[in-house]
């Protein structure tokens, strides 16, 4: 059924759910759009209404091949809407759980297009903040390339740091998809551009891999592995790709590549990898995790049983949007359980056929959680000595001098 969003937008049909929202297929003065509309609870949040027209510059002024562009902001009665160019395809995460794995070539395509992007928004001071497969949107009628990859656009750019509220994130709390988290947001700094690099180098794992090299099991073992472990070598990657998933996955920011320079890089390796099949992995083994997974974070005594898993709102208490499976809440861990924590529980990933190596305990399922966390900072510092998770809400733009990078 069709609505008017605002006097220029009509909403004509669902695209799809998030966590924020529903996005629908929209026709403005200049023809379709994708209207994400927020859900009402949200739009009726005076504080977030503000934050979206203060930050109305920003949101509009990102233009790049491979960035969704926000079109326009409406703020009209119940309705608050961001008016986006319309991606004709799907999402990555769709293409993924189609295909469990990509192919290396058309995997690295994907993953320069975003990184693309990435060095435009992070040239413009802009920190995405949630990279992730549902943030890249595939569009079906774009040129195909290397790959048979077509072109990728990265979304949602600033609305995690929209609709975190600052109130609540000042406290102690991180909004974000612990598979995705960068060790630094875990240790309580500001989130700057080499935070996306991480999640993209995640994302590229994951592509190739079909799962995440440090999730699986409990959120809070998800962020210690981010912390405390090295990423295990994929079998049968060639050995290049692998030492650049190796350096964008580094604990410290400053040795991530920049995202200009991860473009192109990736697009170098793209006529070595030409007709490569996907990589023929093992998943780790579901029963294994299950066995080994409360026993990586006990439950404490005299606190609530934890909620594993769960679509809840991006917000808290309010209700959620979504009909997938990509944010959780968790309980605060505390720092008997972080401290408790399996060692060495980072996913090993085995050729196809070969013996298990003892300690996969993740699930496809789990593989795929998207968690918005509230979690205790001095807690986890305790626990793990290296800082508070603090969500900060302040500004998220890289610092120029370490992280600037040229829109290509
Ligand atoms: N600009 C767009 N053009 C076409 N389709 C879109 C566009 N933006 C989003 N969609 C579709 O709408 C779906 C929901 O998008 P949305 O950004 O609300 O949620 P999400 O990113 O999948 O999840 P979450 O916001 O909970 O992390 C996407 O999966 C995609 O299929």
């Amino acid at each position: 059924m069709a609505r008017k969003i605002g006097s220029r937008y009509t909403a004509n049909q669902i695209l799809g759910r998030g966590s924020a929202g529903t996005v629908w297929l929209g026709e403005g003065p200049d023809g379709p759009v994708a209207v994400k509309l927020l859900r009402e609870d949200l739009a009726s949040d005076q504080e977030l209404v503000g934050r979206f027209v203060q930050e109305r510059t920003a949101l509009l002024g990102l233009e790049h091949p491979h960035i969704v562009s926000v079109r326009d902001l409406v703020v009209d009665g119940n309705d608050l809407a961001l008016v986006m160019d319309l991606v004709r395809g799907t999402d990555l995460r769709t293409r993924l759980e189609r295909e469990r794995r990509l192919a290396p070539e058309a995997a690295v395509a994907i993953v320069a297009d975003v990184a693309d992007g990435l060095a435009a928004a992070h040239a413009a001071g802009v920190v995405h903040r949630d990279v992730k497969p549902e943030n890249i949107l595939l569009d079906m009628q774009g040129p195909l390339g290397p790959g048979g990859a077509h072109p990728a656009l990265l979304t949602d750019f600033g609305v995690a740091k929209l609709i975190d509220s600052p109130k609540r994130t000042r406290a102690t709390k991180i909004i974000g998809t612990p598979d995705y988290l960068a060790p630094e947001i875990v240790e309580g700094l500001p989130p700057r551009a080499a935070v996306d690099i991480y999640a993209l180098a995640t994302v590229l794992y994951e592509l190739l891999a079909g799962f995440t090299p440090f999730g699986g099991g409990h959120p809070g073992a998800v962020l210690r592995r981010h912390v405390t472990e090295t990423v295990v070598p994929l079998p049968g990657i060639p050995e290049e790709l692998w030492q650049l998933l190796v350096q964008c996955l580094a604990k410290a920011p400053a040795s991530r590549l920049r995202a200009s320079e991860l473009a192109t890089r990736l697009r170098e390796q793209l006529p070595l990898l030409a007709g490569m099949p996907p990589l023929d992995v093992d998943e780790p083994d579901p029963a294994e995790e299950a066995e080994q997974e409360p026993a990586a974070v006990p439950a404490p005594r005299g606190t609530e049983p934890v909620r594993r898993r769960g679509a809840v709102s991006l917000v808290p208490g309010a209700k959620p949007d979504s009909n997938r499976d990509t944010h959780t809440s968790m309980r605060v861990p505390g720092p008997d359980e972080l401290a408790g924590g399996a060692r060495g529980t980072a996913r090993a990933p085995r050729a196809a056929g070969a013996p298990r190596p003892g300690s996969a305990r993740h699930r496809a399922a789990a593989r795929r959680r998207r968690i918005t966390l509230s979690v205790a900072a001095v807690a986890l510092a305790a626990a793990l000595g290296v800082g508070a998770w603090l969500a900060t809400s302040g500004d998220d733009r890289p610092p120029q001098d370490t992280h600037s990078t040229s829109a290509p």
